[in-house]
């Protein structure tokens, strides 16, 4: 009865408007219901572990587990460590700290065991992986029973040139992941890049519209794109996709050759930084809400107003002929 009703409401609408019978307006009115938020999207404390890091692994093994302990002690339900956690960060030193992803290395079996026994996701940084005669920058994550259940190996090198004040060229020593990473935890699906990734937009959005509520980015940036970009692409990729970001950097250590930005950041889906730090050694936490992104998504439509009718990649490109 009701859809009778409906129906010959909008039939007796289209007679008199012709655009209500065009293509992108039956894509709006097939994604109207589309909820607000990922379904399985659910309440969480985040800690961004901003760890000292230093050229003893064992001491940086040490130091995260009880700097996540604290966070867990303060009601993290999932913790985030930085890029290059357990090493200092440089090609120079890749090789020699270089492991394998098997449960008897030290790495894996530490945040393994740390995840098992404090309860809590770990999303574990990254370290540098050898895999086949080859290393990557690699992240793992480990569930709450410490079972594996993410590897992302970073897929855009920061190989980058600026003139009289830094160059790296990462891909000197590393080869890069072929594939995204979007994990499922009991909070709701998490998109994972590490550093670099985070100036590709693809990666966020395609992410975002796959039901991940959250991109967490490791990172390391450094004094001269930290001050410029750190933040700034925290909140861009946050805003164009109303998703949470968190961005997760190692404390800075000026007496290290790589001197990290600091400033682990967690961003709301409105663009908001919802609680950030300065370079020292500490524990960022933020809660995170669906009510949020659902309230942000109710007052700016992005999701029901997007055209892929004119911008789809998969279709030729539409351009204006006036
Ligand atoms: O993109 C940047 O400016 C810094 C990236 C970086 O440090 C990295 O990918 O390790």
């Amino acid at each position: 009865m009701f859809t009778n009703v409906t129906t010959s409401f909008w039939q007796g609408i289209r007679k008199t408007n012709p655009f209500l019978l065009s293509k992108s307006f039956s894509y709006r009115m097939n994604h109207f219901n589309a909820s607000l938020v990922p379904k399985d999207f659910r309440p969480f404390r985040i800690g961004l572990i901003q760890l000292a890091s230093t050229s003893n692994k064992d001491e940086n093994l040490k130091n995260a587990r009880s700097q996540i302990s604290e966070a867990v002690q303060n009601g993290s339900k999932m913790v985030v460590l930085p890029e290059c956690f357990n090493s200092p960060y440089g090609n120079q030193y890749f090789n020699e700290y270089a492991e394998t992803i098997e449960k008897t290395s030290p790495t894996y079996n530490t945040l393994h065991s740390i995840a098992k026994e404090l309860k809590v996701y770990v999303f574990g940084g990254s370290i540098p992986e050898r895999k086949d005669g080859e290393l990557y920058n690699t992240s793992m994550v480990f569930n709450p029973y410490g079972d594996l259940i993410g590897i992302h190996r970073k897929i855009h090198l920061f190989d980058v040139d600026f003139p009289g004040k830094m160059t790296f060229r990462e891909s000197e020593t590393l080869k890069s992941g072929n594939s995204m990473t979007i994990v499922e935890t009991e909070f709701g699906k998490i998109g994972l890049g590490i550093c670099y990734d985070i100036r590709f937009p693809e990666l966020a959005t395609v992410a975002a519209r796959n039901g991940c509520s959250m991109m967490i980015y490791p990172g390391a940036f450094n004094l001269t794109t930290g001050p410029l970009h750190w933040e700034l692409l925290a909140r861009a990729r946050a805003v164009d996709n109303q998703i949470y970001v968190a961005s997760c950097s190692p404390a800075r250590d000026v007496s290290a050759t790589y001197h990290a930005w600091g400033h682990s950041t967690v961003v709301g889906p409105d663009g908001v930084v919802l609680s950030t730090m300065d370079e020292k050694p500490g524990i960022v936490y933020a809660d995170i809400d669906p009510e949020k992104m659902a309230s942000i998504r109710k007052s700016i439509s992005l999701y029901t107003q997007r055209r892929f009718d004119i911008y789809s990649e998969t279709k030729p490109l539409k351009l204006n002929e006036n």
